[in-house]
């Protein structure tokens, strides 16, 4: 049995994570934690993986905590930057322990976000919408983020210049913030939980990649695999296709 020890435990995904693990034949829940808790070598009692889903503020500080008393880390929560995931890569790989960090465990998104940088290179446009339930804290969606990131990168590595955008006037910031350089647009709405659309364009035709996440039980099967394949490893590892082998 894989002992787990769940942070950010009375949230949406945290409790979701909770009843994922306690149902999954091969795992266990030895620990949980929500705010006010501290980690440490003894309240993590004996976990070899925690799942980290708590708030972009605290999940470094939790990823250090749990690094310091043992512990591998898969984490689900957003907010990461360059310099963040450099300060927990150096920690993992000195500890000799394990992260892996991923902006979506939803199998389709995953998927979507490799199909958009497999199509990149062949689009002369390509633009990203999120749209996610309103108790959202952050914006972009770390997913959005990384879907622009990896078509910035293909676009880049395929010698693609800049897109056709003929706008000058945009006072209310109608077009979208930018994550190196692609467009990303916010959407909050209630009712729903998390969806992308990705819009590749060219002359005379368009590609959509949508990926809808309609409960929180899809990122369960993504999560499990997480924690099976995080023991063994060492250092930092970002993106759930990192150990699916896609
Ligand atoms: N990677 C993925 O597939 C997914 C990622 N996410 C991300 O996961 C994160 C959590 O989302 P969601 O569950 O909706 O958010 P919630 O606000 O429902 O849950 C966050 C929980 O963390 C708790 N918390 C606050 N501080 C700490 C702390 N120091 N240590 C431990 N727990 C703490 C909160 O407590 P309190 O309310 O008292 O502050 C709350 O219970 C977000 O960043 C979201 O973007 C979400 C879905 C999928
Ligand atoms: O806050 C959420 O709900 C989600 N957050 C993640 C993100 O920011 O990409 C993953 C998913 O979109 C749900």
């Amino acid at each position: 049995m894989i002992r787990v020890a769940v942070t950010g435990a009375k949230g949406r995904m945290g409790s979701t994570v909770v009843a994922a693990v306690t149902d999954a034949p091969d795992m266990e829940v030895v620990a949980l934690f929500d705010a006010g808790d501290t980690i440490t070598a003894e309240s993590v009692n004996g976990a070899q993986v925690a799942v980290d889903f708590s708030i972009p503020g605290v999940t470094e500080s939790n990823v250090h905590a749990l690094l310091d008393a043992g512990v591998d880390v898969v984490v689900g929560t957003t907010g990461w930057t360059d310099e963040s995931y450099a300060r927990v890569r150096e920690h993992a790989e000195s500890a000799g322990r394990a992260v892996l960090i991923a902006p979506n465990f939803a199998m389709g998104a995953v998927l979507a976000m490799k199909f958009a940088a497999m199509a990149a290179p062949y689009f002369e446009s390509a633009e990203v919408i999120e749209m996610h339930h309103p108790a959202k804290v952050d914006a972009p969606s770390g997913t959005a983020v990384a879907t622009a990131r990896g078509i910035a990168k293909a676009r880049a590595e395929a010698g693609l210049g800049e897109m056709p955008d003929a706008t000058e006037i945009d006072e209310l910031g109608s077009r979208g913030g930018r994550v190196d350089g692609i467009p990303v647009h916010a959407v909050r709405l209630r009712g729903l939980t998390a969806s992308e659309e990705i819009l590749l364009g060219n002359a005379g035709e368009q590609l959509v990649i949508r990926t809808d996440s309609f409960d929180r039980v899809s990122f369960m099967p993504g999560v499990l695999l997480g924690v099976r394949r995080v023991i063994g490893r060492t250092g930092l590892t970002i993106g759930l296709d990192q150990v699916m082998g896609l």
